[in-house]
């Protein structure tokens, strides 16, 4: 049955599905890189689409900006069409010089300024983990690939504006993050509370520090990088969970 912000049919969707922040990047990445894409879901113009990559079924779908949207897309995809595993594949900022335009991370971790994991878990620090044998795939998968990422930690901020950024960044830094975005810690919320399993890779877009950004064309060949590597690893994970 569809739920209130999405449409799809029982079944539309596949156990893996890889969840790019804006819609229409889940769109692009649909029509590039799967066999056979049908769309499965508009409602408010958040696209989902399931096609067919390296012989196994993946979804696709846009889960918008901030933890309150991904937190409603996740759960609803979870709980309502029993998509098993979510690969968050999204854009950052990076904290530090070092972390290079174009680097891929892999978010092991994410500290937030938001209060949602305190919602779920009795006001108490909650660990935003990313699942482990994700994590330790996407590391062997890039490996393999010969592709370079980083791993560590990243910090999901409620606000794209933050008034007092350089004193944030900061203490983001000294505490090791490598990056801010806006979502990874309610998605690793959500994954442990419905008790599913979720990653989320981070294509670097601009470097707070340095103040350089990627122009749009090379914003597409480097998420290409870490599109490919998110595809490899759903591919797996969906050839793991058929039925044998
Ligand atoms: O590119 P996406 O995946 O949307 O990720 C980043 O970009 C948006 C802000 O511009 C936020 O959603 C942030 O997390
Ligand atoms: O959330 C985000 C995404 C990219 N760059 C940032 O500074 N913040």
């Amino acid at each position: 049955m569809a739920t209130i912000h999405i449409s799809a049919a029982p079944g539309d969707f596949a156990d893996v599905v890889l969840m790019p922040g804006d819609p229409l990047r889940a769109r692009y990445i649909a029509e590039r890189f799967l066999e056979q894409p049908r769309e499965v879901t508009a409602v408010r113009n958040m696209l989902g689409f399931t096609g067919q990559y390296q012989g196994q079924r993946v979804s696709v779908m846009g889960h918008g900006m901030g933890i309150p949207s991904v937190s409603i897309y996740a759960t609803e995809l979870i709980r309502h069409y029993g998509v098993r595993v979510l690969i968050r594949v999204g854009s950052c900022g990076a904290l530090r010089p070092e972390v290079d335009l174009k680097d891929v991370i892999v978010a092991l971790a994410a500290g937030t300024d938001s209060r949602v994991n305190r919602h779920r878990f009795l006001d108490h620090d909650f660990p935003a983990v990313a699942d482990f044998d994700l994590a330790r795939k996407a590391m062997e998968f890039a490996a393999r690939r010969g592709q370079a990422v980083r791993a560590g930690s990243v910090f999901s901020s409620d606000l794209f504006y933050t008034p007092d950024a350089a004193l944030l960044h900061a203490t983001l830094v000294r505490m090791g993050m490598l990056a801010i975005e806006m979502e990874v810690a309610g998605l690793y919320g959500v994954a442990a509370e419905e008790g599913a399993r979720a990653l989320a890779l981070l294509s670097v877009a601009d470097n707070l520090p340095a103040g350089t950004a990627l122009s749009s064309a090379e914003r597409e060949t480097s998420f290409d990088a870490m599109i490919g590597l998110a595809l490899e690893l759903a591919a797996a994970e969906a050839a793991a969970l058929a039925p044998r």
